[in-house]
């Protein structure tokens, strides 16, 4: 079942004395809610999603799960980076249960736990095959199913589909979020893509930079699963650009540019 969020007041600053990177963030996400992170490059978010996870803690304030400071890791608030970290030289099977046995599971009844998992990412006849020959998206397959093993009540997810081709990240889009909504998990997602996050999230934060701070919110209310040629999807995807633009035309310096650099790719 998933787990709410509180974001209380989250001030950081990466040595005493020196500009906050993260200015008085507050906010609070549902059990289940599934959530996009979005803003330019440098504003915070990856500082942010750390200190969900419990890697980094704030200068003031706290994030709360259930009620409780986060203040380490833990594999009920689970991460997933834009690189899957597997071991190269384990199968696949023994990457997949690695949360499970580091939490004291036996080694058979992790096995029996992960095969389910590996049917439900579509690596069910890849388990006893090395990681290394696997593609990207196979191994961040491999990665979700790990992540998902030692069953969250969140799931933290910091650009894990920026490195894969077009086809694997569009698959993860959209199976991402369904298994998050099936199994009640609340999702968090930091994004550059405004097309990204209206695909995976009920809800969009937008944060602004210097100092980082949410400034606004889009709530995604489309039908499952989104599809970006639907008028919804376009309309909501004008709108977000829209706030973005505005969000950015309050900063001295903007950038003509106004969204992270996956649109900004697009659009050169
Ligand atoms: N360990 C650190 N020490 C000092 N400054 C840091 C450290 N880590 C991050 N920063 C700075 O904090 C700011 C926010 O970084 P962060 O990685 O959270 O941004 P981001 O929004 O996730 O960026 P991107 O989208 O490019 O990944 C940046 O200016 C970065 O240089």
């Amino acid at each position: 079942m998933g787990a709410s969020i509180s974001l209380d007041y989250i001030t950081h600053r990466f040595s005493p004395g020196a500009a906050p990177t993260l200015n008085k963030i507050e906010g609070r996400i549902a059990p289940g809610e599934l959530v996009a992170l979005i803003g330019r490059s440098g504003c915070g978010k990856s500082t942010l999603l750390h200190m969900l996870a419990g890697l980094m803690m704030p200068s003031e304030g706290c994030v709360r799960i259930n009620g409780h400071q986060v203040v380490r890791p833990s594999a009920k608030w689970n991460m997933m980076f834009q690189k899957a970290s597997l071991y190269p030289w384990m199968s696949v099977e023994e990457n997949a249960a690695l949360g499970l046995l580091f939490a004291g599971m036996p080694k058979r009844a992790a096995a029996k736990r992960v095969n389910s998992l590996l049917e439900m990412v579509g690596l069910n006849d890849k388990r006893d095959v090395k990681v290394q020959s696997l593609s990207g998206g196979q191994q961040q397959r491999v990665a979700l199913a790990r992540s998902l093993a030692t069953d969250p009540d969140v799931l933290l997810l910091d650009e894990p589909f920026s490195a894969l081709d077009a086809f694997a990240r569009s698959a993860l889009q959209e199976e991402v979020p369904a298994i998050c909504r099936e199994r009640g998990i609340t999702m968090v997602t930091v994004t550059h893509d405004i097309d990204e996050a209206i695909t995976m999230a009920d809800r969009v934060l937008i944060m602004s930079q210097n100092p980082g701070r949410v400034v606004d919110e889009l709530d995604v209310d489309l039908p499952w699963p989104r599809r970006h040629m639907d008028n919804g999807f376009q309309s909501l995807r004008e709108g977000l650009m829209q706030r973005f633009k505005t969000t950015d035309d309050d900063k001295p310096g903007h950038s003509a540019n106004p969204v992270g650099k996956g649109d900004a790719e697009r659009a050169a």
